[in-house]
Parts: structure tokens; C-alpha cells; sequence
């Protein structure tokens, strides 16, 4: 038997009754998600709300007890470069010995394939990407010895090269200063306008109309989605916060 609904091409990300447990615990109940494409979208919800989850399981990177999850009517892995992921900083392992360039160029080798070296031009992409996040002077710099930004920066430039129609950004903003926020933001906000599908998990509930379009609001299940206009109000934001609301935002 088919189920025509697993095949969601309208939709940038198409999540069905995604349940999922660590340990038996279950940390994301039933969601039912749809984005679609071109949007700037914030998942917000409390702190081990799931958001974190969600993207990961949405990945493929954590396997769900039940549920389904389409990327513009394809799997994580029929897509495979075409999603770009930027994860949570203190997920990834910078000690790793590899400079800038390499990380950049990684984006790249589904494209040209591992065991085909980069070309000049493929090569060139990589510092292009660079140069758009402003980071171009660093590109032979060890990834361990950069700033908290500067190395959100470099995987913002990998997702670049990928020319990903969706990527996906685990809070990219945590703990970068204003400067650094500005050049994320209004890349992002850029690549939006080009027809990309940006979501990101993000903290700050004052922000969140500046920058987004598109609204998921959590907390193990979905409160509540939808334009950020429809969406962002007091009602929801309580029902995913309760009293830690009045602590962490002016909401409307
Ligand atoms: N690998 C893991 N093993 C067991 N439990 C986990 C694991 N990863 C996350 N959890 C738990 O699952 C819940 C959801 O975590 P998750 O990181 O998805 O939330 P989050 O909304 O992204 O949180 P935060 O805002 O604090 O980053 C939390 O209770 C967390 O402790």
C-alpha cells in the first residue's frame, strides 16, 4: 500500500506523528510539522523542550520510536548534501585537528565526489563562501583557535557551499556578540530571499520578530506553527513556557 502522504514536495520540512524516547523517556510527543519552502523559520520552546532533538531526528542523527520526516517529499538521506546543517557549538568536536579551509571544502565534496580532489574553481567557491561570512582572512587558521562566532561563521560558509535549498542552524546566535549576529542574520535573511528554506533553533523570545517569518513554538509536542504573526502571541507562548515566560521575554 502507498501513503500518498509521505510524498509532501510542497513542503520544505513535512513531519508526521514523530514520536521520540531517550532512555524510555519519550522527548518529543506525536509532532506533526509542516514548513514550507522559502520561509525563515524559529523553533523556540524552553530549555529541553526537544528542539535539539527534533532537528537531529529530522536528520536522521537520532532514531525515532515511531513517525516520518520528508524534506521537500525526499529523506534525509535521498537528500544528503542538499541539507545543510550548522549544529550546536558545544556538539562538535574542535579539537580537531583541520583548518577553516577544510571544513569549508567538506561542504563541497558531495558535489565533487571524496575521492576527486577539489578543482582551482571548487576551491575558490570555498573562500568565496568565506569572504561572505567575513571570514576569509582565517581560511588556514586551525578551527580550534577560533572564536565561539567566528567557528558558527565557518559552518555557516560550509552550509554556503552546499548551495543547500534547506539548512538547518542549532542556535547559531548563542553566545556571539552583536557584530557577529548582524552578519549571521542578515545572511541568513539573504539566502532566505534567494529562495532557501532557513530553520533555526533559537533562544531569545525578543529577537524572534525581527528575524523570523515562520514560527514553531514547543515542548515535547507542538503548541503551536504557522506565520510568526499568526502565532507569537501571549496564549502560545505561555502554554510552552508557563511561568518561566514573564522571567525571559516582553511578549506582546
Ligand atoms: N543523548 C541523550 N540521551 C539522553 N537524553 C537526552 C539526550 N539528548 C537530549 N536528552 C534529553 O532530551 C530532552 C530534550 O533535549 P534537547 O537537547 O532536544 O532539548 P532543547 O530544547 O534543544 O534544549 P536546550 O534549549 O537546553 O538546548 C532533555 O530532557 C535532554 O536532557
Amino acid at each position: 500500500m502507498t501513503d500518498n502522504s509521505l510524498h509532501e514536495p510542497q513542503w520544505a520540512l513535512h513531519i508526521e506523528d514523530l514520536t521520540v524516547a531517550y532512555d524510555a523517556t519519550p522527548v518529543l510527543w506525536d509532532i506533526d510539522l509542516n514548513i514550507p519552502p522559502g520561509v525563515m523559520a524559529a523553533v523556540v520552546g524552553p530549555n529541553g523542550s526537544g528542539k535539539s532533538t527534533l532537528l537531529k531526528t529530522a536528520l536522521g542523527l537520532v532514531r525515532p520510536v515511531a513517525g516520518h520526516v520528508r524534506f521537500l517529499g525526499r529523506t534525509a538521506k535521498q537528500m544528503g548534501a542538499r541539507i545543510g546543517y550548522v549544529p550546536q557549538r558545544h556538539s562538535v568536536d574542535w579539537d580537531f585537528p583541520t583548518t577553516v579551509r577544510d571544513v569549508v571544502e567538506m561542504g563541497l565534496y558531495a558535489q565533487v565526489g571524496w575521492f576527486r580532489r577539489p578543482s582551482a574553481a571548487d576551491r575558490q567557491r570555498a573562500l568565496d563562501a568565506l569572504a561572505e561570512v567575513g571570514m576569509q582572512d582565517f581560511a588556514d587558521r586551525q578551527i580550534s583557535r577560533l572564536s565561539g562566532g567566528q567557528q558558527q561563521r565557518v559552518f555557516i560558509a560550509r552550509a554556503l557551499v552546499q548551495e543547500a535549498p534547506i539548512i538547518l542552524l542549532d542556535e547559531p546566535l548563542a553566545g556571539v556578540d552583536a557584530t557577529t549576529e548582524n552578519i549571521i542574520m542578515s545572511l541568513l535573511q539573504r539566502l532566505r530571499d534567494l529562495g532557501r528554506t532557513i530553520i533555526v533553533v533559537h533562544h531569545d523570545l525578543t529577537t524572534v520578530q525581527s528575524y523570523f517569518d515562520w514560527m514553531v513554538i514547543m515542548n515535547v509536542r507542538v503548541i503551536a506553527q504557522g506565520p510568526l504573526h499568526q502565532v507569537y502571541n501571549q496564549e502560545n507562548l505561555h502554554a510552552a513556557y508557563g511561568r518561566q515566560l514573564a522571567a525571559i521575554a516582553a511578549t506582546p
